[in-house]
């Protein structure tokens, strides 16, 4: 797994490679360098243009340009003011190294001399603004970012594409659109989330120093990055010894009248991802249609009230439906109603693994007033749970208003905010995004995240059958439960890759999710098994 660092953090880090004898300068040098070897590694890089800032960022630029001219490419860097005209000491210093080592410079150049510039280069480097970086961006950068992206060149951004924060992950108005962006010590949040995913290109992380990997761990992760190898002690178990019972079952309790969809996918899902025996509970008047979609999965018809919502009497039965399963779903399609709250607080008062999605989330949320943190209690129990909320869930669980929630970032403080709560081995937040957190009282993992094609309705229903499946299926074994949940979302993240390669991109509905889920496992698990065997390549 690779760790993530908050910006704050990654700062904590570099003073602590001061203290430990790395100076800042050096840092900057082994920076550039780290950056100039990533260029050189892309091949024939004869025209290198470095687009340089005023800051530190900058001044990994013209490290890199002087190590570029040494081996022998033609080196113009950009720059908004003469070298000896630097502020910072470091950036001026480094910068006069440059220029007495060969490379050109072009200061404050019009656009048509940027243009035509460009246009001349194979590689741009770029150095404008790093983690210094804050607001709107400000002339000339905004008009150089114009300039570089409509250009040909290969772009490689130096630890962080210049209008991107690397914290939240969201872009000025410009922001370059790199091909390739090269870290300086860790992954930040920003990087991997809502626009970073679309503005990094490949990530390189340049470590810069042997204390780093020690450093950064001391400084307690924000999150881990997953790779696949790191699932092996979470992969479902296959073993021909088994009947429908022992592969684990699971009861979804969901749907309404005017809702009955949701649920049925969920339990579809469960199915797909391998539970053995699927049970769907669900309002009388939901039951018919659900039974009409549902061949093989038995519907239970439960109490509802007018609208076609559970009622409370529909406890008992949902209960001891609960007793025979080796995990629960609850939430989706539900709606929020006195019935539906009674039904998912009698759930979580149980001792059976449960998942909570959707209206089981909004019913969470009404029964702790919003303040899920401050009613610890009533999530802390001994067997797992799972709850997976998005990003407008999240703020309603913690009391944040409508938007409260709105990076990554944001996503690791509210879900920490309730593991912390709790306090408790049992519970995981899989906190859902552009880029999806897993989190419990331990880590949080960050699986790889899926296609945007998952951004579409019922996708959530289809994640959570899947996770309650998954814990069905594992309900005996010792696995880190942050990772389980991060396993079935990387399944699902390829699912949807799957589907929008048999769908088209924009086409992808959730019932094709679901028709790949079974393929889509097969495969992650084969390259976490063989991962240079041929299903690995
Ligand atoms: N951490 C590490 O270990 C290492 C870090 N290193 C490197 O240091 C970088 C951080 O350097 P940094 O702190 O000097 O900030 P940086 O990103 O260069 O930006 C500051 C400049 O940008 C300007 N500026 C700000 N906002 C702006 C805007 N909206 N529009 C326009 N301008 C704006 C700001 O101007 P000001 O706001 O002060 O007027 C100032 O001039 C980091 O990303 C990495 O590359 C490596 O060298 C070594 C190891
Ligand atoms: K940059």
């Amino acid at each position: 797994m690779q760790p993530v660092l908050n910006i704050d953090d990654v700062k904590r880090v570099e003073v602590a490679l001061t203290r430990e004898g790395v100076s800042v300068s050096e840092l900057m040098h082994r920076a550039g360098l780290a950056a100039a070897q990533e260029v050189l590694e892309l091949g024939e890089m004869d025209n290198v243009v470095v687009l340089a800032g005023m800051g530190n960022n900058g001044g990994d630029g013209w490290v890199a340009a002087e190590a570029l001219r040494a081996q022998g490419a033609n080196v113009t860097v950009v720059s908004p003011v003469e070298p000896d005209a630097l502020p910072g000491d470091l950036p001026r210093q480094v910068a006069q190294s440059a220029v007495r080592a060969g490379a050109s410079v072009l200061v404050g150049p019009s656009r048509d001399e940027l243009d035509d510039l460009l246009a001349t280069a194979d590689v741009a480097l770029d150095c404008m603004l790093g983690t210094g970086f804050h607001g709107e961006v400000r002339a000339p950068f905004d008009i150089w970012i114009e300039c570089l992206n409509a250009s040909t060149a290969r772009v490689v951004s130096v630890d962080v594409p210049s209008g991107l924060s690397a914290q939240t992950g969201l872009a000025a108005e410009a922001c370059v659109v790199a091909d390739m962006t090269v870290t300086m010590l860790a992954l930040k949040p920003g990087l991997l989330t809502d626009d970073g995913r679309d503005v990094c290109g490949a990530i390189v992380v340049a470590p810069l120093a042997e204390q780093t990997d020690r450093l950064v761990v001391d400084e307690d992760p924000v999150a881990w990055r997953t790779d696949l190898a790191d699932y092996l002690e979470a992969l479902l178990p296959r073993t021909s010894a088994v009947d429908k019972f022992s592969r684990g079952s699971v009861l979804v309790v969901g749907g309404s009248r005017r809702y009955p969809g949701a649920a049925i996918m969920a339990a579809l899902a469960a199915a797909r991802m391998g539970a053995g025996y699927v049970t769907l509970a669900t309002p009388a008047s939901a039951a018919a249609v659900a039974q009409a979609h549902l061949l093989e999965i038995p519907v239970v018809p439960l109490p509802e009230d007018a609208d076609g919502t559970l009622t409370a009497d529909a406890r008992d039965v949902v209960c001891k439906l609960a007793e025979r399963s080796s995990a629960v779903l609850v939430g989706p399609g539900l709606r929020v109603s006195g019935g539906t709250c009674a039904v998912v607080s009698a759930l979580l008062g149980m001792d059976v693994p449960l998942v909570v999605d959707a209206d089981g989330l909004n019913c969470l949320a009404r029964l702790t007033n919003g303040a899920l943190p401050q009613y610890p209690e009533i999530i802390r129990r001994s067997a797992p749970l799972v709850i997976t909320p998005h990003r407008g869930e999240l703020a309603r669980l913690v009391g944040r208003p409508a938007g409260g929630v709105s990076s990554l970032s944001d996503q690791l403080d509210a879900a920490r905010d309730i593991v912390w709560a709790d306090g408790g081995s049992e519970l995981v937040v899989v906190g859902k995004g552009t880029a999806t957190c897993c989190v419990s009282v331990e880590r949080a993992v960050l699986p790889k995240p899926g296609p945007a094609a998952l951004a579409t309705a019922g996708s959530g229903d289809v994640l959570a059958g899947m996770m309650a499946s998954a814990i069905a299926q594992r309900s005996e074994a010792d696995v880190d439960p942050a990772l389980l949940a991060a396993y079935v979302c990387e399944v699902h993240a390829y699912a949807g890759t799957l589907a929008a390669e048999r769908r088209g991109s924009r086409a992808v509905m959730a019932s094709d999710i679901i028709d790949v889920v079974g393929v889509a496992s097969d495969a992650v698990d084969a390259h976490v098994a063989y991962p240079d065997g041929p299903a690995g390549e």
